[in-house]
């Protein structure tokens, strides 16, 4: 497979990469090395354009009291990272977004946008190199990128700092977050008074451990999910380019396991093979829209779901039967019908065209089925760490009863359920609840049931039956908890209170609600479920106070 298409013609320097000394010394001169080539900067000023915050083509390229004018080569200093990856910068006061650019670096920026409260920029030269809290022998902060498609592609942020420093950067995201939106008091937060007792102003701290990385954070994916289009007359499917909805073709995935690399190629081969039509974003017709893949770790499973505009595929049997002959250990295949214009990968209705509905896989001695709308973790190393700190942090002795609300397909009730006298799960997805009882079968844990609907109407139905939970484990998308369902948490009441979150924003505020309404936040553990990316997951610990 190849690599993925690149605008400026090969690998750009990571700058500062092989510097050690200057990184354990402090800042040093570089000799202003040259990193974008000019054919990117265009690429990347087309993006700019597109940005809600100013404009770089067709609208002023400069503003009454801003110091930056579009177009212009301006220094400065990077005194933070945004979660997209990007520095943030300051010139005379005015921040800049960097694209490219690390904390505590120097560098030349040439501005792409610029808008009354701040602009972007991409980085040109870095003029001095940061430095890095981690003083070990060789340790640096800014690493050569080793993915070829890294610059073009909107997966990862954070391949260009190094993994140390991403672990760091992350639990310090974490922290910033819980100070700022949350008013959580965290032992070690600049501004408050520590008084050498667990105590900051007055009141008790909460600790916010490092980062659970992994020792090998390559290949940990085990589902892939990549848009069809079209490019020159060609199925193409691969990754949106950065800020677009231009899709790439992609040969390799770092992050990805190999076993969904090779299984997405088979699937994209086939489909020129058969001439099955890609979608268009642009004309709403053709008909392969997605490649959604999944392996599973333990037992070798593959599962491919077909995303298409509409019922029929052409050849379709045909199709079946390659996939069946070329890729290793698959064990369904499935179609999920979206004919609506939206950027939501799946549609309501899915239907298994051969093979078994569900695969198989296994985590922490759990086995689970998961079906092709099912959430289910991407890391399942880190799941392992994640699920057992939920554990920890729920501080069963085998009499209480526990809620856990988002449960999916039950992972973390079932975990909880070893230890738990009776666990009640809630989800949305129908599927997904369906596979949470058969996993429960599957395992035999007879102390564990399911409700399909919204956590926050299950929730206060429950709590007319007079359930009374010990302890409630929420672990919501990205947007946090509903707040109809913190208010019912309030009132439940229980002793502990578990929050499993993939969005820092959104935890520290809902933390804020849980602290204003009677609990406190004792320990916050960040795990990194996606290296290289901006996300980062956290386990956090509430009691009532
Ligand atoms: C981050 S996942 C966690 C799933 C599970 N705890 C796990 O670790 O595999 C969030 C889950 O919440 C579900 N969900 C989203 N909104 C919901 C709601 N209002 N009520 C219940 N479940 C919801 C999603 O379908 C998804 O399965």
């Amino acid at each position: 497979m190849s690599g993925g298409k690149r605008r400026d013609g090969g690998r750009r320097e990571s700058p500062g990469a092989g510097n050690r000394d200057s990184l354990a010394g402090g800042r040093k001169r570089q000799g202003g090395r040259a990193v974008n080539g000019q054919a990117n900067n265009r690429g990347r000023q087309d993006r700019f354009a597109s940005g809600r915050e100013g404009r770089s083509g067709g609208a002023p390229s400069s503003l009454a009291g801003v110091p930056v004018a579009v177009g212009q080569s301006v220094a400065c200093d990077i005194i933070g990272l945004t979660h997209d990856g990007e520095g943030v910068g300051r010139v005379e006061g005015y921040t800049l977004f960097v694209r490219g650019a690390l904390p505590g670096e120097r560098v030349r920026a040439e501005v792409g946008s610029i808008g009354k409260s701040f602009g972007r920029a991409w980085m040109t030269e870095l003029l001095e190199v940061g430095e890095s809290e981690n003083k070990g022998e060789g340790e640096k902060i800014r690493v050569t990128p080793p993915c070829p498609i890294y610059e073009d592609c909107g997966g990862c942020q954070l391949q260009h700092l190094a993994y140390a420093e991403q672990l760091k950067w992350k639990r310090e995201h974490v922290v910033n977050n819980l100070r700022r939106i949350g008013k959580v008091a965290v032992a070690g937060a600049e501004g408050a008074v520590a008084a050498g007792d667990g105590t900051l102003d007055g009141r008790p701290e909460a600790v916010v451990h490092p980062t659970i990385g992994m020792s090998e954070p390559w290949r940990y994916r085990n589902k892939a999910q990549v848009p069809i289009g079209s490019a020159g007359g060609n199925l193409v499917g691969g990754f949106y380019e950065k800020g677009s909805h231009e899709i790439v073709e992609m040969g390799a995935c770092l992050i990805q396991v190999e076993e969904n690399e090779k299984t997405v190629r088979i699937v994209k081969e086939a489909a020129r093979l058969l001439d099955i039509p890609p979608y268009s974003r642009e004309s709403g017709r053709g008909l392969l829209r997605h490649v959604v893949v999944r392996h599973a770790r333990t037992t070798g499973q593959r599962m491919v779901v077909l995303v298409t505009n509409g019922r029929d595929i052409p050849r379709g049997e045909e199709l079946v039967a390659l996939l069946r002959e070329s890729v290793p250990g698959i064990a369904s295949i499935c179609q999920n019908i979206q004919t609506a214009e939206t950027s939501v990968v799946f549609g309501d209705e899915t239907r298994t065209l051969w093979g078994e509905d569900v695969i198989y896989d296994e985590i922490g001695g759990i086995q689970f089925a998961i079906s092709p709308r099912s959430f289910f973790q991407v890391n399942p190393e880190q799941t392992v760490q994640l699920y057992r700190k939920a554990v920890e942090y729920a501080g069963l002795t085998g009499e209480e009863t526990v809620i856990d609300a988002y449960c999916g397909i039950g992972t973390i009730s079932l975990f909880l359920a070893r230890h738990a006298k009776r666990v009640y799960g809630v989800e949305i997805i129908p599927e997904a609840i369906e596979d949470a009882r058969r996993n429960a079968a599957l395992n035999d844990i007879r102390n564990a049931e399911f409700a399909v609907g919204p956590a926050e109407v299950v929730m206060p139905r429950w709590q007319a039956e007079g359930i009374a939970p010990d302890v409630i484990v929420v672990d919501p998308p990205r947007k946090g908890c509903d707040p109809a369902l913190i208010s019912t948490m309030l009132e439940l009441r229980p002793a502990r209170i578990v929050y499993v979150s993939c969005d820092p924003a959104t935890l520290a505020r809902d933390l804020k609600l849980l602290e204003d309404g009677g609990y406190r936040t004792v320990e916050v553990q960040p795990v990194d479920m996606f290296p290289h990316t901006g996300h980062v997951e956290c386990c956090v610990l509430l009691v009532r106070k």
